[in-house]
């Protein structure tokens, strides 16, 4: 695992952008290989979609050959609800980019048959071979997606209850009224984000201080889904200050220390 201790949500999000953007460009992608992208939705991926944006504006980034791939969606809730995760994605990201509308994929949480849908979207995922980046939040109680705790480390794309400290973090987006928030969502799996050939998840505010620690110092565990980054071969943190504020002081003094090093190296060779 790599974790990237930075200042502030701003220094986060720039970081996430930059590596996507390397990542798309390195990889070269054209309509017969398309560069396969996860992504969230939340508060925490607000920046880095607002510097993505900014670069594609900018001309450093093309999202033509680009597949993306939501995380989860609430059941339930219309399409063309504010705080559905179908809305959320176009205002922030889609609209203001060069994605075709085809390239773009979404949980339906109001298939009639939902069973159907999370095995629906395993395989379009499957048909594309991988993804090759997820990029992710994590919930004040660890959850990875909508992984709550006590799922599968196995799980693939189903549909699992809301906890009611997720329904009560999430009501600051329905007018503070916890009983408007969906008790179900559909979420691609732990094992489904496991399969992804790197996954970068981004770590905001003191809220998220005890998940972390739970992901980097504790042991992998279902109770904290996001400690299942440390099975990934390729797992990257980004953390602003206060979500380190759990963790050791050593251990953020190792991770910056390796992050120099490595750079350092890079930049001599
Ligand atoms: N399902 C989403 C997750 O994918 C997200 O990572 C997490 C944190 O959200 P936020 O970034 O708003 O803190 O909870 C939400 O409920």
């Amino acid at each position: 695992m790599r974790l990237i201790p930075l200042e502030t949500a701003a220094d986060v999000g720039k970081w996430a952008a930059r590596h996507i953007v390397e990542r798309i460009n390195a990889f070269k992608p054209t309509a017969d290989r398309p560069f396969i992208l996860g992504l969230p939705t939340g508060s925490t991926p607000m920046e880095a979609y607002k510097y993505l944006i900014e670069m594609h504006k900018a001309g450093q980034i093309s999202f033509e050959h680009v597949v993306t791939f939501n995380m989860d969606e609430y059941v339930g809730l219309p399409a063309a609800h504010p705080e559905s995760y179908f809305t959320f994605m176009h205002r922030n990201f889609f609209d203001h980019v060069n994605i075709p509308k085809e390239n773009i994929n979404l949980l339906n949480g109001n298939a009639p048959d939902i069973d159907a849908e999370c095995r629906r979207y395993e395989e379009k995922i499957g048909s594309y071979g991988k993804i090759h980046l997820f990029m992710g939040g994590v919930g004040n109680d660890g959850h990875i997606a909508f992984n709550e705790p006590a799922s599968s480390l196995a799980s693939r794309t189903r549909v699992k209850t809301l906890t009611q400290e997720t329904r009560r973090a999430n009501s600051r987006f329905f007018d503070n009224d916890v009983e408007q928030v969906p008790r179900f969502a559909l979420t691609v799996g732990v094992g489904t984000l496991l399969d992804a050939e790197e996954v970068m998840i981004l770590v905001i505010g003191h809220n998220k201080a005890l998940a972390l620690q739970a992901a980097v110092e504790g042991n992998v565990n279902h109770m904290w889904t996001i400690s299942c980054l440390q099975l990934h071969a390729k797992a990257v943190m980004v953390c602003d200050e206060p979500s380190t504020m759990e963790l050791k002081v050593k251990t953020v003094n190792y991770f910056r220390e390796l992050e120099a090093t490595s750079t350092q190296s890079l930049k001599n060779s």
